[in-house]
């Protein structure tokens, strides 16, 4: 039997498939880390065992005592021979008894509480370090892992499946070994009453085992499905959350709800199949320890009658605990239950937690502060997927404080060259080297810290203003803060607002507009004070005036740092010491701008449309119907416009 994961990574990564001796193996070893507080609990549990036989035992002595009282019968076999004082009344003798019996039931209750105290604070320990383990794992993963796989399947593995592997402590091993160890006293307790009454009356366990694994057998695969069609709820969830603009605009409310009302119904359809057949199993196995009972009245009764066994110590005890056993047995259909559901989601957080680490520093990482001499792609080449290049064969140096545009077409590899420079992958072929030395030699803290990288869409996090602005800074003070609000261009805006920068960014910063948040990544980067600026058309979904605003505040910024600017704006372009023209993941031009009016005909068209000279869609024809052209002359005239004002 072994769990296949054909979830997250398994559809599009490595299938990564765990047996079930593996899983029970790595099970065990997480508990056993928690040794200490598993053997506390599963005393408690083995204290309450004994508690339960000590009051069964009392209460059967005292019946037969009434019996040797009513009847004048012969006087019950005191345990360990402790009979009360021969001068005690009857009456004196049963309530000696029924307190012993009271002072029982209050040490089990007083055992339970303490019990179920230690369960719980074992739980929450170990669901709290499974999840600091699963996000510290999920901390260290390249971004490779997040491109094959759906965030709504980490959350849930995070969530729920964290909490089944948690369920593998208290649900299954501590439950299994005092069911073991109840059934096991229980046994011996049974044993020394009447032996034939015993085995008689536990013939029928075998097939209690037998039954249960059978049925953990058949539930086991619906687990697993209820684990993947989780995902897919959360995903459908998720994806209308976030998307709750494109759904309204499409007026596509009723259909999303629906879609996510088949997602919910495909879940409780199949836990509502787990629940009928856990519904089925369990009578039955109740049923099969009832059969206990009637052997006990027909063969317990007969040797009741013959006199070899007393009624109160004999048959009392056993029919409390034969009732007991049944109960201990019912709790096997919860046990397994719960192993399944453990084993499938254990198999999930595995997965995350082995995946391994693709973005690895060499064994002696050299600490470096940013860029002092050079940036240089040498050969570099890439793929998302294998035998798919997006980058090939690029190479390209910056010197340190130079400028350079990145433009080309869209898909053309871009913004991927940026998140190679961050490691969020690594080249297939070729290397980066930042002052002559392959990235991976160096510190991978330092390396990003080197570079401050502004997104096209820049995530922003549901806290403040403030401290959106230090969040890679948390150190730094309101001074720092406003500094580099102030060389975004941004503390006007903040200034404006009412609680300025303690003003509260919505989930996504959805109550600031697009330029608004551009300036406050730009803030983001800059108060890191890196030495590379990496600019991934940060001006790109802005207003013209904006967008000026932000030029100006890149253009101060940009001085004295090796920057990239990724852009299909001739005007940000204009800003560049140089551009390279970037095209199905080739270099095919690289210049000062002037330079590549005459050397990239991709580059002069761009120059041509974004300087009023013909229109995107080519609609702009003279009266012969060809496209109106400026002249190189005065095309160079706009790009020295642009680096004037860059100058300036
Ligand atoms: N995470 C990813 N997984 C697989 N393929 C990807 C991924 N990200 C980008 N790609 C693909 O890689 C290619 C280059 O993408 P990239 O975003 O670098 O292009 P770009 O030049 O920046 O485009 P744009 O100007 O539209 O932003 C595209 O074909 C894109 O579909």
């Amino acid at each position: 039997m072994s769990v296949a994961e054909s979830g997250l990574m398994g559809q599009q990564k490595s299938e990564r498939s765990y047996s079930t001796g593996h899983l029970l193996v790595r099970l065990l070893g997480l508990a056993f880390r928690y040794r200490r507080a598993c053997v506390v609990v599963t005393v408690m549990h083995g204290v309450l065992v004994l508690l339960n036989l000590a009051t069964l035992g009392l209460t059967g002595l005292g019946i037969d005592f009434l019996q040797s009282q009513a009847l004048h019968g012969s006087a019950p076999r005191w345990p360990a021979g402790i009979a009360p004082p021969s001068g005690w009344s009857p009456l004196q003798v049963v309530l000696a008894l029924s307190g012993a019996v009271l002072a029982g039931a209050l040490a089990s209750a007083g055992v339970k509480y303490a019990a179920a105290i230690a369960s719980a604070a074992l739980s929450q320990r170990v669901l709290l370090q499974l999840r600091t383990d699963i996000y510290a794992r999920l901390q260290r993963l390249s971004f490779r892992f997040y491109d094959s796989g759906q965030s709504s399947s980490i959350i849930n593995r995070a969530a729920g499946d964290a909490n089944n592997v948690r369920a593998f402590l208290d649900g299954v091993l501590i439950r299994m070994l005092t069911v073991v160890l109840t059934l096991v006293l229980y046994f011996v307790y049974m044993l020394q009453v009447h032996v034939g009454l015993t085995l008689a009356c536990l013939a029928s366990t075998p097939l209690l085992w037998v039954g249960s694994v059978l049925f953990s057998r058949a539930v086991q695969p619906a687990y697993l499905r209820a684990s993947e069609l989780g995902d897919a709820m959360v995903r459908t969830l998720v994806e209308n959350l976030q998307g709750m603009q494109v759904v309204k605009a499409f007026a596509r409310t009723a259909e999303q709800a629906v879609k996510f009302q088949a997602a919910n119904e495909s879940i409780r359809s199949l836990k509502f199949s787990i629940f009928q057949r856990m519904s089925t199993f369990q009578p039955l196995m109740g049923l099969l320890t009832q059969l206990n009972m009637l052997i006990l009245i027909g063969y317990g009764g007969r040797l009741v009658i013959q006199g070899e066994l007393s009624l109160g110590s004999g048959l009392f005890v056993f029919a409390g605990l034969l009732q007991e056993f049944a109960a201990q047995v019912a709790h096997i259909t919860g046990i397994v239950n719960s192993v399944q559901s453990s084993l499938a989601s254990a198999g999930r957080v595995f997965e995350v937690l082995d995946e391994p680490e693709e973005i690895r520093e060499s064994g002696t990482p050299v600490r470096v502060r940013g860029v002092r001499d050079s940036l240089e792609f040498r050969g570099v080449s890439f793929g998302y997927v294998p035998d798919q290049p997006v980058l090939e064969d690029i190479s390209l140096k910056l010197r340190a404080g130079e400028c350079v545009a990145i433009t080309g077409p869209t898909g053309s590899g871009k913004s991927t060259l940026l998140m190679l420079l961050k490691r969020f992958y690594d080249p297939t072929g070729g290397e980066i080297l930042l002052d002559g030395r392959p990235l991976p030699d160096l510190c991978l803290a330092d390396v990003r810290a080197a570079a401050g990288l502004v997104f096209q869409d820049s995530f922003l996090f549901s806290s403040t203003i403030a401290e959106n602005i230090a969040f890679g800074a948390p150190e730094a003070d309101r001074e720092a803060v406003e500094r580099a609000a102030r060389s975004a261009s941004a503390h006007e805006f903040i200034s404006r607002l009412p609680a300025g920068y303690d003003s509260p960014v919505g989930e996504h910063g959805a109550n600031l507009s697009g330029g608004q948040r551009q300036r406050l990544a730009l803030a983001r980067a800059l108060i890191m004070q890196p030495s590379v600026l990496l600019l991934d058309d940060a001006t790109s979904a802005v207003d013209p005036e904006t967008e000026l605003e932000i030029r100006q505040a890149i253009e101060r910024v940009m001085r004295g740092r090796t920057t990239i600017l990724v852009s299909t704006r001739f005007s940000t372009l204009c800003q560049a010491d140089r551009v390279v023209v970037l095209q199905s993941g080739r270099i095919t031009a690289d210049g000062t701008p002037e330079q590549l009016l005459e050397r990239s005909t991709w580059f002069r068209r761009l120059a041509e449309l974004q300087s009023g000279a013909a229109d995107p869609a080519g609609a702009d024809t003279g009266e012969s119907g060809a496209p109106k052209t400026l002249s190189l002359t005065e095309l160079r005239g706009s790009v020295s416009a642009g680096s004037r004002r860059r100058a300036a």
